[in-house]
């Protein structure tokens, strides 16, 4: 099993440029069944979930061609299988996107439950329900999703108990192709969301106002082919902001988009960094030892929980003492424990992980159990006095492109070992 040894304590200085985001491009893969014609999509990140989906779609007779190492044409044509098996819903969970798709476009599918993970048990009734409601027949079997539907799927007006991402998309994406109107009230308004709703657009589909809490889809006959560029991964941008300020460095992320980050902009402020940004980069500037922060996760526009592992990282080594507060998922901390045997400080108390900001890190073996944990401890190798063993990264591949590559091209002392 390959892991990441980092000899902490140089502090990062340049320019890192940022790759397309997986939350927007595994849904974007899924939903390229949907038109009739080639699809091309640029700015695809290179990631173990990329590799998933298009297996995936291989079995449901989607070929894929590389134009480029970011690159891809996608032949929707092909598509004439209808089952997402165990063997690869179990490896990546954004698989159950594809359910929608793949009813709207095919009349049936049959798509493995994804089950929990680590960060929680993560329930599917939403896409379910919402499925329901535009006439799909569902049943639930064998850990299989089995729907159906008798003609095209019907447009619906849908309530959604919970904001749900990858809900909202599914239900987005299958209502594209819909007969009639479907509203989608109480929809997540995650940036991922509206790369989705502008690619099923530029394909001829009508989705207006993916972005705020309700979203209306004219449903189409048919979507045509076209190309797509996916949006900048704003978590991986949060990502290496992070590093640099807690490793006290200076570096500036290229070719992503300030505007999906305005919440944790904010708090690398208050932790004291120094922030510039234009319209497709941020620059951070460390200004001393960073100050503990407090965070509360909720959904968009609020502080993502997808950046809550790097920010207790960050609380570690600050001065001072801070709370995370996770109110997405129930078992989010995995990554704290790990952190406590570098030497940091953390209680955790229900859904709070309570810091004492320590004055050094000490390198360790240390053990990721889920992507944004895997991240948090990278960034705790890079402060960390002496060597740090970090184990287990399938996790960190899964979500982040090179991470090695970029670090050390940022002045880091980290190597991949086979
Ligand atoms: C591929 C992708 O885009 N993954 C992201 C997506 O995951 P994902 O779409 O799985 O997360 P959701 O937004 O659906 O989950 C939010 C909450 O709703 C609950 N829930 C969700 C669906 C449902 O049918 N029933 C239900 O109870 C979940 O258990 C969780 O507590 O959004 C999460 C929250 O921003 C991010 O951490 C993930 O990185
Ligand atoms: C939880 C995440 O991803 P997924 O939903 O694919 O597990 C993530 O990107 O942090």
């Amino acid at each position: 099993m390959q892991k990441f040894v980092i000899r902490g304590g140089t502090p990062l200085h340049g320019d890192v440029v940022i790759s397309g985001a997986k939350n927007a491009a595994l849904p974007i893969l899924m939903a390229s069944i949907l038109p009739s014609e080639t699809v091309t999509l640029s700015n695809v990140p290179a990631l173990q979930d990329v590799q998933t989906s298009l297996k995936l779609l291989h079995e449901l007779g989607v070929c894929s061609k590389p134009l480029g190492p970011n690159s891809y044409q996608i032949e929707p044509q092909g598509l004439h299988h209808h089952v997402a098996s165990y063997e690869l819903v179990k490896t990546m969970r954004a698989s159950i996107l594809v359910l929608g798709p793949l009813l709207a476009k095919y009349g049936k599918a049959r798509v493995s439950l994804p089950g929990g993970c680590a960060i929680g048990a993560r329930p599917v009734n939403l896409h379910i329900d919402g499925l329901r409601q535009m006439g799909a027949e569902i049943t639930v079997e064998n850990g299989y999703i089995n729907a159906t539907v008798n003609g095209r799927l019907r447009g619906a007006n849908i309530l959604m108990d919970m904001v749900s991402v990858t809900g909202t998309e599914n239900l987005m994406a299958a209502a594209a192709l819909a007969d009639g109107v479907t509203v989608i009230e109480n929809a997540a308004r995650e940036p991922e969301v509206e790369d989705l709703a502008n690619f099923l657009n530029s394909m001829g589909a009508d989705i207006r106002h993916a972005g705020t809490e309700t979203i209306t889809i004219y449903g189409k006959e048919r979507l045509h082919g076209g190309s797509y560029r996916v949006q900048p991964d704003r978590i991986e941008t949060g990502t290496f902001l992070v590093a640099a300020l807690a490793t006290g460095g200076d570096v500036t992320c290229r070719n992503t988009n300030p505007k999906m980050l305005d919440a944790v902009l904010r708090k690398l402020t208050d932790a004291g960094a120094l922030i510039t940004q234009g319209e497709d980069w941020i620059r951070i500037q460390a200004q001393g030892r960073p100050k503990a922060v407090t965070i509360v996760t909720a959904p968009h526009p609020a502080f993502p929980t997808d950046m809550q592992a790097q920010f207790c990282t960050l609380n570690a080594i600050a001065e001072g003492s801070g709370w995370v507060r996770e109110t997405i998922f129930e078992n989010r901390f995995m990554h704290v424990p790990e952190l406590c045997r570098m030497g940091a400080n953390f209680e955790v108390e229900g859904n709070m992980a309570i810091s004492k900001g320590v004055e050094k890190l000490t390198g360790a073996q240390v053990m990721c159990t889920d992507l944004r944990a895997s991240a948090s401890l990278v960034i705790a190798g890079l402060v960390a006095e002496g060597e740090t063993v970090v184990e287990r990264i399938y996790h960190i591949d899964r979500g982040y492109e090179s991470i090695e590559l970029k670090l050390a091209a940022l002045g880091a002392d980290i190597t991949r070992v086979k």
